[in-house]
């Protein structure tokens, strides 16, 4: 079945039910040790992460490693440009959750990027990338631990489907021409815009299918959020891009109050709610000219269509969420891009899961990442219906790359979420006590050492892994 590599012989499979993983007290999981710093940074994950499932569980659970290949070691091992064999692609379908470490992509040419192709091979559609403070750490911010955010970033669509045409190229010009010729006067909306004869092309596409299963899962993680948690942002540039990221907000909104109606309430709702129960006796037209600061200087069809959804509001849920009971739900909201990366700095504990499409996602939970110390400290996941590859959000780091020194914390944390997945708190809750003692306790690689207040000496990248695991107490 395998070219080069060979499972172990002890050990079994995770399968999946509706969408969940079923696991075995010894699962098999794959693992790929990633380019540059991956090889300091992973071997510290394994041992931290056995050490815990070891203290937490008495030999009673513990993982068997598979190591698969992708990146450089793999075209070691498989030939020139076998970066992503297939022995890899059957040892994840087969095993379906895996870790990994950064791998490279070439900037402007060479190989597409095979951290999203293995994205998009197993559909792992949400990139989840939680942005936690763990007390001591150093920070740019006066207040860090007031953010705890989790980022729900679609892993499939947008760029990552993004198809571009060079400038210049055959296909690149003839679509420019129809465009300009054809499909833009065709569209009056678009006016006398013209597509410059010299850009490169790329599109974006955002679907209705890809928006909302991402929502969905951002809902479900929002149910599982302590009270003052449970909050759904959706995030956007729909001002700008009405169709793709003005429709994710709208397909976001048009899930949670459809699929998810007794569960959820949206910021709008709230309002108009509220005042109605601050005053039982406002109009309708009152009521909407609470919501819309512009009220009283809209068209007649505008004023009509507020005061149409405030009726239709308070008709459909006064029952369900009125009287108080939305506060009980989960709030659904939407920001536009721009503004919430000052809003995470400017007022992070107002939020709690940031839903958006790709890119959006991509900036984001690096910006969210570097208030809670860095990419040293991101953590993430990729999660799909039927698979799951845990990677943390960094990249390869390439100039730290074998010298013991980058902070393994993000691909440890990473590898925290994937025993929570596996519903193995235990060893999880073990692994983060110890890597907030020792960041408590000034124990800290070279990224955070450099700036603590005085500086620390700062440890190695297997140093670090150690002191978390002499802190599980
Ligand atoms: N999922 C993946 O595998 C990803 C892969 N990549 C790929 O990685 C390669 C390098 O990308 P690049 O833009 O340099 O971004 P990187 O995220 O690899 O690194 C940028 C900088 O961030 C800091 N940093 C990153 N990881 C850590 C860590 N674990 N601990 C402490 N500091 C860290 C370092 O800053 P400093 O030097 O200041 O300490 C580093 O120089 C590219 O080929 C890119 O495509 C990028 C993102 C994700
Ligand atoms: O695949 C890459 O090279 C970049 C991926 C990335 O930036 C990310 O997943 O955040
Ligand atoms: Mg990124």
């Amino acid at each position: 079945m395998y070219e080069k590599i060979t499972p172990p012989t002890s050990g079994s499979k995770i399968t999946f039910k509706n969408g969940e993983p079923v696991v075995p007290d010894n699962p098999i999981i794959p693992f790929i040790r990633g380019d540059g710093t991956g090889i300091d940074i992973w071997p510290a994950t394994q041992k931290v992460l056995d050490a815990a499932v070891a203290k937490a569980y008495q030999g009673k659970r513990q993982i068997s490693w598979f190591k698969i290949y992708a990146g450089d070691e793999a075209c070691d091992l498989y030939g020139t440009y076998q970066y992503l064999p297939e022995d890899t692609l059957t040892a994840i379908k087969e095993y379906g959750v895996a870790i990994k470490g950064p791998l490279t992509t070439p900037v402007g040419g060479g190989i597409r990027s095979l951290n999203v192709a293995l994205r998009q091979i197993f559909d792992l559609y949400a990139c989840v990338r939680p942005c936690r403070y763990y007390a001591g750490t150093p920070s740019p911010h006066k207040n860090p631990e007031k953010l705890d955010v989790i980022v729900y970033r679609e892993n499939t669509e947008d760029i990552y489907l993004g198809i571009e045409w060079k400038q210049g190229s055959e296909v690149g010009s003839r679509l420019i021409s129809i465009l300009n010729k054809e499909l833009i006067p065709a569209t009056p909306e678009h006016g006398k815009k013209q597509i410059p004869l010299d850009a490169g092309i790329g599109i974006k596409p955002i679907s209705k299918t890809g928006s909302q299963r991402l929502v969905r899962r951002a809902i479900k993680h929002a149910l599982t959020l302590p009270k003052h948690k449970q909050q759904v942002t959706l995030v956007h540039k729909g001002n700008i891009m009405k169709y793709t990221e003005g429709a994710f907000r709208d397909w976001g909104y048009e899930l949670a109050t459809t699929e998810f109606r007794q569960e959820c309430v949206t910021e709008r709702e709230s309002w108009i709610l509220s005042n109605k129960e601050k005053n039982p006796n406002l109009s309708l037209e009152d009521n909407a000219r609470q919501i819309d600061p512009g009220f009283d200087a809209l068209t007649q069809e505008k004023k009509a269509q507020i005061v149409k959804e405030v009726e239709t509001v308070l008709n459909s849920i006064w029952d369900s969420h009125g009287n108080g009971k939305w506060k009980d739900k989960i709030m659904v909201n939407d920001r536009i891009a721009d503004s919430i990366f000052q809003q995470i700095q400017t007022r992070p504990d107002e939020y709690s899961i940031l839903a958006t499409m790709n890119l959006n996602g991509d900036y984001l939970s690096d910006a969210a990442a570097a208030i809670v110390g860095g990419l040293g400290m991101g953590p993430g996941a990729n999660i799909g219906d039927a698979c799951a590859v845990f990677e943390a959000t960094h990249g390869t780091a390439p100039k730290h790359a074998g010298l013991d020194k980058i902070n393994p914390g993000s691909v440890i944390l990473s590898g925290v979420m994937m025993l929570e997945y596996l519903g193995w708190q235990e060893a999880a809750d073990l692994i983060k006590k110890g890597l907030g003692d020792a960041i408590a306790q000034g124990q800290v690689t070279y990224d955070l050492a450099r700036l603590m207040e005085p500086p620390v000496e700062p440890l190695k990248c297997s140093e670090f892994a150690d002191a978390i695991i002499q802190h599980f107490g």
